[in-house]
C-alpha cells in the first residue's frame, strides 16, 4: 500500500491537504503521491472531497493548509507548461463555436500541442469537428472536454467524472481511448463513482471519505481490506439466535426461512450450518467486491463530520 509515496519525483504530491468550508471538512489532510505513469481512481460517496481534491491539484482552490506538487511545480506552473490537462465536471463550452474552433482555441494556448484532428480522433469525436456547441448531447459534450484536456499533450491527466452522461458504448470507447493514452506511460488521476470503472481501468484506488483517505492501493488490497464473504441458504426454521450463533459469522439476517450472514471463514460457517441445518440447500458464498469493500469503509460518513 502507498507504494508510490517512496518515489522521488512524484507526478503528483499531496502533503496534508486542507480545505475547510465554515464547518464543513471538505478535505481534511491529505496525503497522497501518485508516480508517473499510474492511473489512480479516486473513489468516494456525495460530497467526501473528490472535487475539492481535484481543484485545488489544478489551482483552482487555494488550500487552507498543505501543499500541491505536480512533477514538482505549483499547479499554475504546470498548468502553463501544459503538463496537466484537466476534464472536469459542467466545465463551459462555447455555444457559438464548432468543436474543431473550440479545441483550436485551447492549443493555441500551449507551446507544443498535439495536433487538433489528433486530439479529435483520440476523443472519437472526428466526426464532430464543425458541430456547434449548442447541437451537442451530454455525452458528446464530455468527449469535446476529454479532447480539450488532451490537446496540450498532457503528463497527467486529471479527470472529474470523465463519463457522466455516457451511455454504456460511449462509456467503452471512452476507456479505449483512454487506454491507448497511459499505454504511452501518461499518469491518469479519475475520480469516479462507477466501481467497476476504477474495477477495470485503474492500477490504484484510493477510497476518500468525509474528506480523508481511507484506503490506498490496487483494487485487490482495498478489496482485501474489507475481506470477508457472504453465504446466502435456503434454511428451513432456522432462528435468528441459531444464525447469531454460528461460528464466523459477523451479520446476519433471517428471512422467511432465508439466511445471509457474512462471516470471516465462510468454509467453518458452511460446515455448522450444514451440521445444524441438514435440510439447508440452494447454498451460495460470494466474495465481497470492491462494491462491499466501498461500503464497508465508507458507511458512517454521517457519524465522522
Ligand atoms: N465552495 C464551497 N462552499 C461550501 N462548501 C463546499 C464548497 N465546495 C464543496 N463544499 C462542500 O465540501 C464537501 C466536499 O465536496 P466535494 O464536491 O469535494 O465532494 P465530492 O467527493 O466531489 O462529491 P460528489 O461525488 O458529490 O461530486 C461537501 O460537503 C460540499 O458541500
Amino acid at each position: 500500500m502507498n507504494g508510490a509515496q517512496t518515489t522521488t519525483r512524484a507526478a503528483v504530491r499531496l502533503t496534508g491537504l486542507r480545505k475547510h468550508y465554515g464547518e464543513v471538512r471538505a478535505v481534511d489532510g491529505v496525503d497522497l503521491a501518485i508516480a508517473p505513469g499510474e492511473v489512480v481512481a479516486l473513489l468516494g460517496p456525495n460530497g467526501a472531497g473528490k472535487s475539492t481534491t481535484v481543484d485545488m491539484m489544478l489551482g483552482l482552490t487555494r488550500p487552507d493548509s498543505g501543499e500541491v506538487s505536480i512533477f514538482g511545480a505549483a499547479p499554475a506552473e504546470a498548468v502553463a507548461r501544459g503538463a496537466i490537462g484537466a476534464m472536469l465536471q459542467g466545465a463551459a463550452l462555447l455555444d457559438d463555436a464548432t468543436v474543431g474552433e473550440m479545441v483550436g482555441m485551447i492549443a493555441s494556448l500551449h507551446r507544443k500541442p498535439m495536433p487538433v484532428a489528433e486530439a479529435l480522433r483520440r476523443a472519437g469525436i472526428e466526426d464532430l469537428a464543425n458541430r456547434r456547441g449548442t447541437k451537442l448531447s451530454g455525452g458528446q459534450k464530455q468527449r469535446v472536454r476529454f479532447a480539450v484536456a488532451l490537446v496540450s499533450d498532457p503528463d497527467l491527466l486529471v479527470l472529474d467524472e470523465p463519463t457522466a452522461a455516457m451511455d454504456v458504448s460511449s462509456r467503452r470507447d471512452f476507456w479505449k481511448s483512454m487506454h491507448a493514452y497511459t499505454d504511452t506511460g501518461r499518469t491518469v488521476l479519475f475520480a469516479t463513482h462507477y466501481l467497476e470503472e476504477a474495477e477495470e481501468f485503474a492500477d490504484r484506488v484510493v477510497l476518500m471519505r468525509a474528506g480523508r483517505i481511507v484506503a490506498d492501493g490496487s483494487v485487490a488490497e482495498v478489496r482485501a481490506l474489507a475481506s470477508g464473504r457472504t453465504l446466502r441458504a435456503v434454511v428451513p426454521g432456522a432462528t435468528a439466535v441459531e444464525v447469531a450463533a454460528l461460528p464466523g459469522v459477523t451479520e446476519y439476517e433471517v428471512r422467511g426461512g432465508r439466511i445471509a450472514v457474512s462471516t470471516r471463514d465462510s468454509d467453518t460457517t458452511l460446515r455448522a450450518v450444514l451440521a445444524r441445518f441438514p435440510d439447508a440447500h440452494d447454498i451460495e458464498i460470494t466474495a465481497i467486491g470492491l462494491e462491499g469493500a466501498f461500503l464497508t469503509l465508507t458507511a458512517d460518513e454521517e457519524n465522522d463530520r
